[in-house]
């Protein structure tokens, strides 16, 4: 165990992880340069394409040092907010992290926010100036924010180049020099920490830990803490460019477990696997169900094909299991799924997936943060909303909370005044104000997280021309003056297009709501109006003059094929629209309020 030592990476977005772990792996002999793809560690389709690493890996590298045989155990950590709880469990498998921070770009909110999950799980850090090779760089300076950021010394802070290879050598040797190995009792029932799974098709969900106390063995019955289910470990072993199967993976090590598990709700990162015959006392603290903190409708376009669209969520539950869904029916869009997911890159990835994997055409509605509603009876038992149309009258209802975040954004002190403008906008309280240098500013505010879900990156991207970094993680709920907002097309109301909104903003709102959806609907043969409505006061009005369209009115004469190719795109433009008594409406006008701003 002495020799063992487990580490991630913890950087900002684009601050060169995946590269430098790339070198790491080459630098070990784990990999050759051959076999190192573009980017080992991001192995999914859809990762590729984002360059970013959704779902948390593990890699064992076997390293000399000293004339000693050392195991370093990289263990990877997503990149994005939506999947903070990963992160933290990977942080806790760990008893080092390499902190990167991008020499040109310096640190950023991400940094910050992991980096104090990090210190929570009492890592040492090893800090490093990445990307020294670009003539951007500006290492003294950066090294200046590090130092004051950590309170290391300038010789504790390391620089390397993960693209150029330089200072990956001294890197390896301090990894070994500085991370202590992990501590654990070898001969203590077994305590094995889960900090990712994956779905294989063939042999099920296959789980990766690390080893906090005793053993693990091929063939031992286990039993896993938070459901409470038995199984025999099919398969143990650690983790290589592939997976090398063991016959025991020892304490301190990190590794994975293959038992026939077909339901990824089964596997819980954060969960603890001990032994069936003889179990630990208790599970490894900071166990969390994960909660999705965004819901949305998912409808058949043809609503045919709700079975199959049930079918395809299930598919897609097995291997992750943070989407939750139960069916729902909407007067305007007829029999579909609500989901629940992590947060809106989330929302995306599954939106991606029914549509590349099972070929699903389907509508989304606007996305909402759920929401307790407590009533005037007493005692007070809050009802949980995960759909605004469901919102409680507001005659019996006493008040309506919503979920908080408290938001980092750290930015140049020229834009400043745009983001507190722009934040105040959505409802936040700054909290803190901190200067990081003269140039650059750290802004905490307290925030609704609907007004996060909602065009909030795009817009601080905008005015601070790309120089701000965000992140957040959930305070709690509180209590806020909210209303239902319903839309009507043509006098049918829209359920799936209610959404809560607060008050002082309601007018507003409804009118841009009422403008966007005037642009987005077709014009049709008749004139439709679309409204906003408080309850059952109109509060802003736009109409859709009519049009008489006939696409093929322009191909005069008898060129039949071209007429026929006209109505087969006219066709394929109707694919995704829904019909909302006489009108056709667009998927876009189902996502209006997300581009309000546009
Ligand atoms: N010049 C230079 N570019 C680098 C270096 N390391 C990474 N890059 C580039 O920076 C970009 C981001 O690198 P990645 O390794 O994908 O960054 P990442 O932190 O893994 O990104 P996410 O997975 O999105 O968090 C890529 O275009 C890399 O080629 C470096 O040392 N020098």
């Amino acid at each position: 165990m002495k020799n063992i030592r487990n580490f991630c990476i913890i950087a900002h977005i684009d601050h060169g992880k995946s590269t430098l772990a790339d070198r790491l792996l080459e630098y070990t002999n784990t990999v050759t340069q051959r076999e190192l793809q573009s980017q080992t560690l991001d192995d999914m389709d859809l990762e590729k394409e984002r360059g970013i690493t959704i779902k948390s890996h593990a890699i064992q590298m076997d390293y000399e040092y000293k004339g000693e045989k050392f195991i370093l155990n990289l263990i990877d950590t997503p990149g994005h907010v939506d999947f903070s709880y990963e992160v933290s469990r990977s942080i806790a498998a760990c008893e080092g992290a390499l902190l990167i921070v991008d020499a040109a770009q310096s640190i950023q909110a991400q940094t910050i926010s992991n980096l104090y999950l990090a210190l929570e799980n009492d890592l040492t850090i090893i800090p490093i100036l990445n990307k020294i090779d670009l003539p951007s760089a500006n290492p003294e300076e950066v090294t200046d924010e590090i130092m004051n950021l950590i309170g290391c010394e300038y010789e504790d802070v390391l620089r390397v180049s993960g693209k150029t290879g330089e200072g990956v050598h001294h890197l390896l040797e301090q990894i070994v020099e500085r991370i202590p190995a992990p501590v654990g009792d070898p001969n203590a029932p077994l305590q094995a920490l889960i900090f990712d799974s994956v779905y294989n098709p063939f042999r099920g969900i296959e789980a990766y830990f690390k080893v906090v106390n005793g053993s693990i063995s091929k063939n031992e019955k286990i039993k896993f803490f938070a459901t409470g289910k038995e199984y025999g470990a099919d398969e143990v072993g650690t983790l290589k460019l592939k997976q090398v199967p063991k016959k025991t993976v020892e304490c301190g090590d990190v590794g994975y477990l293959v038992s026939g598990i077909k339901d990824a709700r089964e596997v819980k990162v954060g969960d603890t696997i001990t032994s069936f015959e003889k179990p630990a006392a208790g599970p490894i603290e900071g166990f969390e169900e994960v909660k999705p903190m965004v819901f949305a409708g998912i409808y058949p376009i043809d609503s045919e094909d709700f079975e199959e669209l049930r079918f395809s969520l299930e598919k897609l539950r097995l291997n992750d299991a943070s989407l939750v869904f139960e069916p729902e029916s909407s007067a305007a869009l007829g029999f579909g799924f609500r989901c629940g997911f992590l947060g809106m890159l989330h929302m995306e990835i599954v939106q991606e997936r029914l549509d590349r994997e099972f070929n699903m055409n389907v509508i989304t509605t606007v996305p909402n943060v759920s929401y307790f509603g407590y009533s005037k009876k007493e005692p007070e038992v809050p009802i949980l909303i995960n759909n605004p149309s469901e919102m409680m009258d507001p005659s019996i209802m006493d008040r309506v909370e919503e979920p908080f975040i408290k938001a980092s954004i750290i930015t140049k002190s020229d834009f400043v005044g745009s983001v507190m403008t722009l934040c105040i906008e959505k409802r936040g309280e700054i909290v803190n104000q901190s200067y990081l240098t003269s140039e650059r500013v750290e802004l905490i505010f307290n925030m609704p997280l609907a007004e996060v879900v909602f065009d909030f990156y795009d817009r601080l991207k905008s005015i601070s021309k790309g120089y701000a970094s965000f992140d957040y993680h959930p305070i709690g709920f509180r209590a806020s003056k909210l209303v239902k907002m319903d839309i009507l097309i043509n006098g049918d109301m829209v359920d799936a297009l209610s959404s809560l909104i607060h008050d002082s903003n309601a007018y507003h709102i409804g009118k841009k709501m009422c403008e966007k959806l005037r642009e987005l609907i077709p014009r049709q043969q008749f004139d439709i109006a679309v409204q906003a409505a408080l309850g059952t006061k109109v509060i802003a009005r736009e109409t859709i003059k009519a049009l008489r369209k006939d696409v093929t009115a322009k191909c005069y004469g008898g060129d039949i094929s071209r007429k026929r190719k006209l109505l087969e795109k006219q066709k394929e433009g109707k694919k995704k629209m829904k019909q909302i008594g006489r009108v056709e409406v667009p998927q876009s006008a189902f996502m209006a309020v997300l581009k309000l701003n546009d």
